[in-house]
């Protein structure tokens, strides 16, 4: 793998392939050249500083890495996942083929299909009113309790979704700060509140501890028995479901192969199916099942995670880039950069390697973004003349679901194809001369302004187009991100399947709380730590 690493620098250094407007003005094919199709999604990368060359030896690099090999590994169940010795099946959870799909020897598909179904009549039956609240009203609001995985998926897709949402309005709650309960208590009425718990773990603290505010919000209000109509679960911790005090009616399982920012396809998406019906939901797993087969079986230069995939390694550690923008110009994708910190940061935020020696070079990028254009009058001027390239990926659909406002969406595609084209030509110096010229500025003013006015131009970008973003195109969506993490880990050479990283910062959090309650004192703790809690509790007096 390094000798065609090595070759993909000695490219870059010594052909023009940084040079996209060069690139663009060389070949008129380029977009043809460089985009690949899935029905009626589109991969335009024809912006990314690449030529045909550096695709082949990125092809070669896949090949190397074992990146096919691998991918089946994944699908056919097998312990990718070896630090927490577990198989990766989020694409059983959507496999609508219903193919059997084996771990340690059983099909895992029939019980898949057990916990959908009973999904499906729990969803339904709150949205047709036939399940109650505790007093026999409809109910009207859902409040998903959970965090990280159990939260960024469903409250995403649920916003993205809003077109087809016709069940109970939805509310997440997921930060410990009790501002984040507070708030979302202040707007509902217990009768008709539904509170799921969503947790994988069950030992979450900050959904452990909203859970419990919940409970008492429901059983100060409407009564120790009402607690159990108004309360549902989710999660692979039965034992500790039980425990809580829910009824296994009420309680919706998934496995441990199951990450938690891959679990948007199993019982975490409850909320969602309650938003937008079953229906939709199983579209919504259609469309990842779409992208599953696609992934499997397409060809480099036509698979859409691949290209994304290598692109993104090519980007971090050839040419460099620490980062990479997402930039949906569609406003109901504006939690999906959120989703997707989670998604490729703690899947690919790693820095050993699978057989334990560090990683060389670099794992994953940062990882960040908004919807335009909100972005564009906001942080877009560091993309454009800032000193460091970061890397754009747009997305937009070819129509909204406003046809009355048909005028807005040209005016939203026509500033996402201009940013991308603006960042990939730049301006020329001799140009920003030319247009102040033109506008009669006189000569010593214009060699004073005109350098302010340079775009260097050559800044990558990849865009994605798609008809609508309907439930099927959404999971397609998500899974193609979800495959393009799983390239990258592949080619970093390390697990992308485990998230080590943050349990340090638990562990802390749980030696300081009795300090910061003052029932310990900061002996042990280092002076900086100690110093905050000190400041904190004589604020707090
Ligand atoms: O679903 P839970 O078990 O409550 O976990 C919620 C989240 O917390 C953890 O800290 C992990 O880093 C995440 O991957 C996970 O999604």
């Amino acid at each position: 793998m390094q000798a065609i690493i090595e070759q993909l620098k000695t490219s870059v250094a010594n052909t023009s392939a940084t040079d996209i407007r060069a690139a663009f003005a060389a070949d008129s094919n380029r977009f043809e050249h460089f985009s690949a199709r899935f029905d009626d999604l589109l991969m335009d990368y024809s912006k990314s500083a690449v030529n045909k060359d550096i695709m082949a030896l990125l092809q070669s690099l896949c090949e190397k890495a074992g990146v096919a090999e691998k991918r089946e590994a994944m699908f056919t169940g097998e312990e990718i996942n070896f630090t927490e010795g577990r198989a990766v099946l989020h694409t059983a959870l959507r496999n609508r083929a219903n193919t059997p799909v084996l771990v340690d020897g059983k099909d895992v598909m029939p019980d898949v299909n057990a916990v959908l179904a009973a999904m499906s009549d729990f969803a339904e039956g709150i949205r047709a009113g036939k399940i109650t609240g505790s007093t026999g009203q409809q109910i009207t609001d859902v409040v998903n309790i959970g965090i990280g995985g159990s939260d960024l998926g469903p409250a995403m897709a649920t916003l993205a979704l809003a077109p087809f949402h016709d069940g109970p309005r939805l509310h997440f709650v997921s930060n410990v700060d009790g501002a984040h309960i507070a708030d979302t208590l202040a707007r509902l009425e217990p009768e008709t509140t539904l509170f799921i718990v969503a947790s994988k773990t069950f030992t979450t603290i900050e959904t452990m501890t909203n859970a419990a505010t919940a409970r008492r919000f429901i059983a100060s209000m409407l009564g120790e028995d009402a607690v159990g109509q108004h309360f549902a679960a989710v999660s692979t911790a039965l034992d500790k479901v039980k425990a809580f005090g829910i009824a296994s009616d009420r309680v919706f399982g998934f496995w441990d192969w199951v990450g938690g920012r891959y679990s948007i396809w199993s019982a975490i998406g409850l909320p969602l199916m309650i938003a937008v019906g079953a229906d939709n939901f199983a579209a919504f797993l259609t469309g990842a099942h779409a992208m599953d087969n696609h992934f499997r079986h397409a060809p480099f230069l036509e698979n859409l995670p691949m290209l994304l995939g290598a692109l993104g390694y090519y980007n971090r550690n050839v040419l460099d880039y620490a980062t990479r923008a997402v930039l949906p110009y569609d406003q109901r994708l504006s939690r999906f950069p959120a989703y997707l910190q989670q998604l490729d940061m703690e899947s690919n935020g790693k820095g050993v390697t699978i057989d334990g020696t560090p990683v060389k070079g670099n794992s994953g990028p940062v990882v960040w973004g908004e919807p335009g254009t909100n972005g564009q009058h906001a942080f877009y001027q560091l993309i454009h003349q800032g000193t460091s390239v970061i890397p754009a990926e747009f997305m937009i659909a070819a129509k909204g679901f406003e046809p009355e406002l048909r005028h807005q969406h040209d005016l939203l595609i026509a500033n996402c194809l201009a940013q991308s084209a603006a960042l990939m030509k730049g301006r020329t110096l001799e140009e920003a001369k030319g247009q102040l010229q033109k506008a009669g500025m006189d000569a010593a003013k214009i060699d004073h302004i005109a350098p302010h006015r340079v775009f260097t131009g050559n800044r990558p970008s990849i865009t994605f187009v798609y008809e609508q973003l309907t439930p099927f195109a959404l999971g397609r969506l998500i899974a193609l991100y979800e495959h393009r993490v799983f390239v990258e880990g592949v080619l970093f050479g390390i697990n992308s399947f485990d998230q080590w990283g943050v349990e340090l910062g638990k562990e802390l959090a749980t030696g300081l709380l009795p300090v910061v309650e003052g029932k310990a004192g900061t002996d042990g703790q280092d002076a900086s730590t100690a110093g905050l809690v000190q400041v904190l509790s004589s604020l707090a007096r």
